[in-house]
């Protein structure tokens, strides 16, 4: 009998987004199953691919053979296989794409796939044995693809006698720091007690091994002159040592921490998903806590459960909130049976990390948005942690959003999803407010410690007083005062608010990409101005270009400006600055956090990255330096994000024994959003905002889909444009508003000039065949460039 493989091949295009047959000839058929990827000859090219069926027969003439299987056992199991072709789909974009979203990385770049013995070589099989020889690994491509081979191979894979590694040149080399060991020197003695104390440790601690300088003076607490002088004085032998690149391999946790004993409120609450768990139903629940009130430990004994009963557990948490300090909670809980995956992983750690999952080595998955896809088989609770943040939709194909995906997955499993939020999304609490999903309340912090009072300053009054810091009097008063009694403050500022452009003072010129409708960037550091959006790079201006001025103002990036002021202001004042430029380098995030932690800075002033999960005890202040700045960018969902940023800064202050205090400044202090943050009043807010969305037209009252043109000359894109507006007019519903074409927020990026249409509707079963038709007849019109039609649904950005 012969066998078929169907196949989906990598060619991202509209005329082969389609199973094609191939033929598997039998040794491979006997290997062969679905979910597998393969290499296919296709036209003059080989390519890789995804077998999506096994079928005995074909109406294709002349179908080719299969050349070979790339893996041991499917990447992509049924269920995957499934959610692929949904994604494809409900996301409009072509089937291979959704399929390569939910493998990691390191199987779709370049990457070296190797097997490595790791048991001892004799329990090997015979066969399996003489092709390692007397070598410890084996590149994948040595492997004869022989059905016995491969089998033996798989099984001893089971076994964990083997294991699949990917090495991906430059990124695999393993880093080597800086490290001292002890030297025995009898006799001699250190001359401080300082010296004397940091061998003592170095010898309970580490015997004779060696450790990172940096370790070192981090954990005994020494400077390093002090480790400097001990290996001039011949205590200790400078060596290197190769770490573990992975942050989160260094995270400490053996999953002995107890629980806590919970509030009556977090009680109520943990038995009402744990009934649903018990029963396997796939309701989806909303638990709207406020900052401090004890979600995550529910997550974690929630989690307890769902191992006892032998089942697994995905955790989503957005990226910037996937600490270390985070995921040392889960570590702590769980110890080696959790797997985190996250973007800041290498490729090749990322699929160490994947593997412990598909292996079954781990029940609990942490991760950003794509850990969504862990291909877990018996899932028993997904918990979706800040549910509301934005970084949960994924902003290139497939356009997914996680909760979407986390609500398909758990009625595949039948299992509950947990979505948890001290400021849930409108989408989310009006679907809950409609009983479509769960309500869960946690309405007080944790040992009913009160929320910080928020005190709202207003900067026009400032203004007109004679302040023209960035700083009102209040705020000042209250740093300085904090800084007296040794307490701690934080300082958010928007990023996307202070101005990083630079202009001429004599005539107004700000300098624009030329390829792109936007100002340029001004990075500080090597002195350039850039694109962020196509990478554009040009120097500085001695003289405007367009006067020949020599008065032209740079602004320095906005966290760095407003650091000079505040030192200059409080020069007793010890700052730490938290900002793409300070924690690019890998690790920094985590080491400013935790001198800060030491109390090694008064003031930590940030972006966006301090806004979310910081739990220190001896913060009492938290500062929005300008409230207004979201408030103001063209989207609909901008009060709503204004709200939800000022309620987790507020969330950061006043955690412990001390009571926290806020002070957001704006220049309208009067805006709802601000108000209402300002009252704690989630719910106000909730429903005001619903009010303004009804009025507009805007989710959760009406879906939204976005296409958007681009094209090198701005009357094509447009013709497109009022093309698609007209079909879909004529297409859809009465209901459906179609607005558009207009040119988009940012008119031209990468010289391609952006125009977009935006469809509004209730209900529209048809759209979606519609957008699918729509895809496909751009993509023929237009043969090489991808880029011409975007379609986002549900967009969450309007740019
Ligand atoms: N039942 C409990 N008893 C004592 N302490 C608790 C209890 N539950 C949580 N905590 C502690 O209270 C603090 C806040 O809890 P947790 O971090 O779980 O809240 P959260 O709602 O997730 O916070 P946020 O959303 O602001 O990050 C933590 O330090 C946690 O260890
Ligand atoms: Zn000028
Ligand atoms: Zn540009």
């Amino acid at each position: 009998m012969n066998v078929y493989a169907k196949i989906i091949v990598d060619v991202p295009t509209g005329g082969t987004d389609r199973p094609f047959d191939y033929y598997l000839p039998e040794e491979l058929a006997r290997a062969a199953e679905r979910g597998m990827r393969v290499l296919v000859p296709f036209g003059q090219r080989k390519l890789t691919g995804f077998i999506v069926d096994i079928v005995s027969e074909t109406s294709v003439e002349k179908v080719k053979n299969v050349s070979e299987l790339l893996d041991i056992k499917p990447v992509l199991n049924e269920e995957l296989l499934r959610l692929g072709a949904w994604l494809a789909k409900e996301t409009i974009c072509f089937q291979i794409t959704a399929l390569q979203a939910m493998i990691p990385a390191a199987m779709r770049t370049k990457a070296v796939k190797k097997l490595a013995v790791t048991s001892e070589r004799e329990q090997l099989p015979m066969n399996v044995q003489a092709l390692f020889g007397q070598a410890h690994e084996l590149a994948w491509a040595k492997v004869p693809k022989d059905a016995r081979i491969l089998r033996d191979i798989r099984t001893a894979i089971a076994q964990r006698q083997v294991t699949e590694r990917f090495e991906v040149k430059g990124q695999a080399a393993p880093k080597k720091v800086k490290a001292v060991m002890l030297l025995s020197r009898e006799g001699n003695t250190p001359d401080t007690t300082k010296q004397q104390e940091t061998l003592a440790y170095l010898a309970e601690h580490y015997g004779p091994s060696p450790v990172a300088v940096q370790t070192l003076m981090q954990q005994a607490d020494v400077s390093r002159s002090v480790v400097h002088t001990l290996v001039k004085r011949g205590f200790l032998q400078e060596t290197e040592l190769v770490i573990d690149r992975n942050p989160y391999t260094a995270v400490e946790g053996d999953g002995s921490e107890e629980k806590a004993t919970l509030t009556a409120d977090q009680s109520h609450v943990l038995t009402q998903v744990e009934e649903k768990m018990a029963h396997s139903q796939a309701t989806p629940m909303l638990l709207h806590g406020v900052t401090g009130s004890g979600k995550t430990e529910i997550y974690l004994q929630a989690i307890d459960q769902v191992i006892r009963e032998g089942q697994e557990a995905i955790v989503l948490v957005p990226e910037i909130s996937l600490t270390p300090q985070m995921v040392g909670r889960f570590k702590r809980r769980f110890g080696a049976n959790v797997a985190v995956l996250h973007s800041a992983l290498s490729v090749g750690e990322r699929f160490d990390e994947w593997k412990k999952i598909q292996e079954q080595n781990v029940q609990v998955a942490v991760g950003a948005r794509s850990a969504v896809f862990a291909p877990f088989t018996n899932l028993g609770l997904i918990v979706i942690d800040e549910e509301h943040e934005s970084t949960y939709k994924q902003e290139e194909h497939p356009r997914y959003h996680a909760r979407e995906v986390a609500l398909w997955r758990s009625e595949y499993h039948s299992c509950p999803v947990l979505m948890g939020s001290a400021t849930p999304s409108m989408e989310s609490y009006a679907r809950a407010a409609k009983g479509v999903y769960r309500l869960l309340s946690l309405p007080e912090r944790i040992n009913e410690k009160p929320l910080p009072a928020i005190e709202v300053a207003d900067m026009r009054k400032e203004m007109r007083e004679g302040n023209r810091s960035v700083f009102s009097t209040s705020l000042l008063d209250k740093l300085r005062d904090r800084i007296e009694k040794e307490e701690q403050a934080v300082l958010f500022l928007n990023r996307r608010g202070f101005s990083t452009f630079v202009m001429c003072r004599n005539c107004g010129y700000v300098g624009m990409c030329p390829h792109c409708e936007i100002s340029l960037t001004y990075h500080r550091r090597d002195r350039q101005l850039k694109c962020h959006y196509c990478g554009h790079e040009e120097g500085v201006y001695e003289r405007c270009p367009a006067c020949e001025s020599e008065h032209i103002r740079y602004f320095g990036t906005g966290t760095q400006r407003v650091e000079e002021e505040l030192q200059q202001l409080l020069p007793e004042a010890r700052i730490i600055r938290m900002d793409n430029d300070t924690t690019r380098q890998k690790g920094a995030h985590e080491r400013l956090l935790k001198q800060f932690g030491r109390g090694e800075a008064e003031i930590l002033l940030g972006t966006q990255m301090i806004a979310k999960g910081l739990d220190f005890p001896n913060i009492t202040l938290a500062g929005v330096l300008a409230a207004d700045t979201l408030l103001h960018l063209p989207d609909f969902r901008a009060q709503e994000r204004t709200f939800q940023l000022l309620t987790q800064v507020s969330g950061r202050a006043g955690r412990d024994e001390k009571a926290g205090e806020v002070i957001i400044q704006s220049y309208t202090p009067e805006h709802y959003a601000i108000e209402l943050a300002r009252a704690h009043d989630y719910l106000s807010f909730f429903k005001k905002e619903l009010g303004q969305r009804k009025q507009a037209g805007y989710p959760p009252y009406f879906y939204l889909t976005l296409i958007t043109f681009a094209h090198p000359t701005f009357e094509t894109a447009m013709k497109a444009g009022k093309h698609a507006a007209a079909v879909l007019r004529t297409r859809l519903g009465d209901d459906a508003i179609v607005l558009g074409p207009t040119p988009s927020p940012i008119a031209r990026i990468k010289d391609r000039y952006r125009c977009q249409c935006m469809i509004k509707y209730k209900d529209e079963p048809a759209l979606t065949d519609l957008l699918h038709d729509l895809f496909t007849y751009y993509q023929k019109e237009l043969q090489q460039d991808q880029r011409f039609m975007t379609i986002d649904r549900n967009p969450s950005m309007f740019m």
